[in-house]
């Protein structure tokens, strides 16, 4: 774990110190987008149409925000336009690695470096900041187009359309009034509200997420009791942006993380509608759990010392739903 600074690689953990023990998640800094016929997105730069071939994705299977785009990528019919870089699970003093001595770790399929910081080096020499996925590459400009997985799956959602024909829509316009504040909260309290429990360095900083966190997830159960999808009988971005923390819950947050007043499994709407998510093709594919469980207790070793893997629950994703 690390961060470049001025190109050059330092080996540190998050600074929670001058927070008061809370976790603070940086922005993310590479914004531009790819758009139907490369004229600029919302923030960026244009440059970037969509194009077949052209891209390349780097995720981890670990990581909640690669896994939204991986989803986005099997939904869209992007497979065959935009192909990926897989790194190991463990992320230790040298950040994301690229080797391959893990079932599914691809390596660096463009450029066969062995860190994911040297990627970003490749973009810029002089980069400073955190090394994440996942990450948007562009072989033609060699430029990363984006390292956000919110606006990745918004690209995914449209951008590709003329490619694939593949015209079904996650961000509907008329729904996103609704989404919008789903979005927010969910990802305050619930995508990011795991790391902030389980990263937290003071009791104070982990009362002040956790608590929260379970509000959110009774007050989702209540949303899913009366709609079969969060905002309403369409599925949506707002449910795929939940799917990946849930689907990490039970096995690594609930344990890992300290957020351990209920599981999934204990709110009957909510794992309901995760085995119905699960089990929508293409996504279950995406979901490994031997790359999760392996990423977080053995990585975070200021969190889980002897890195000792538990055991995990017994939990049947594959029983049917019930929600038709
Ligand atoms: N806002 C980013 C966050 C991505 C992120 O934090 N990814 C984690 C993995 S789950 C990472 O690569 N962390 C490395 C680090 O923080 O040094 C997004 O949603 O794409």
């Amino acid at each position: 774990m690390g961060q470049l600074v001025e190109g050059v690689w330092k080996d540190e953990w998050y600074d929670t110190g001058s927070s008061g023990g809370e976790f603070v998640r940086d922005t993310s800094k590479h914004r531009h987008w790819v758009t139907p016929d490369g004229s600029p997105g919302p923030t960026g730069e244009g440059g970037f149409k969509a194009e077949s071939g052209r891209y390349h994705l780097y995720v981890s299977y670990a990581c909640p925000w690669a896994h939204r785009a991986l989803i986005f990528r099997a939904l869209k019919g992007l497979a065959d336009h935009i192909d990926i870089s897989v790194v190991h699970p463990d992320m230790l003093w040298n950040g994301w690695e690229f080797r391959t001595d893990f079932d599914g770790a691809t390596g660096d399929r463009l450029f066969g470096e062995s860190y994911l910081y040297k990627l970003y080096l490749r973009a810029d020499p002089k980069a400073s900041g955190r090394v994440t996925v996942p990450v948007l590459w562009d072989r033609d400009t060699d430029r990363i187009v984006s390292n956000e997985s919110a606006d990745i799956i918004r690209m995914f959602n449209r951008a590709f359309d003329g490619v694939t024909g593949n015209t079904d829509d996650y961000w509907p316009e008329d729904l996103r009034e609704g989404i919008e504040p789903l979005n927010d909260r969910i990802y305050d309290t619930v995508n990011n509200g795991v790391y902030k429990a389980g990263f937290a360095t003071s009791q104070e900083a982990y009362d002040k997420a956790v608590h929260p966190l379970f509000d959110s997830l009774d007050w989702i159960e209540g949303i899913l009791a009366g709609n079969r999808y969060l905002a309403g009988d369409r599925l949506t971005e707002a449910d795929w942006r939940l799917f990946t923390t849930v689907a990490r819950f039970d096995a690594v947050y609930h344990t890992h993380f300290k957020c351990n007043r209920r599981r999934i499994v204990d709110y009957p709407n909510l794992w309901a509608w995760a085995r119905e998510l699960y089990q929508m093709p293409g996504v279950t594919e995406t979901v490994r759990p031997d790359h999760f469980t392996r990423h977080y207790y053995f990585s975070h070793d200021t969190v889980n010392p002897h890195r000792i893997i538990p055991i995990g629950p017994d939990a049947d994703w594959t029983a049917p739903h019930g929600r038709g």
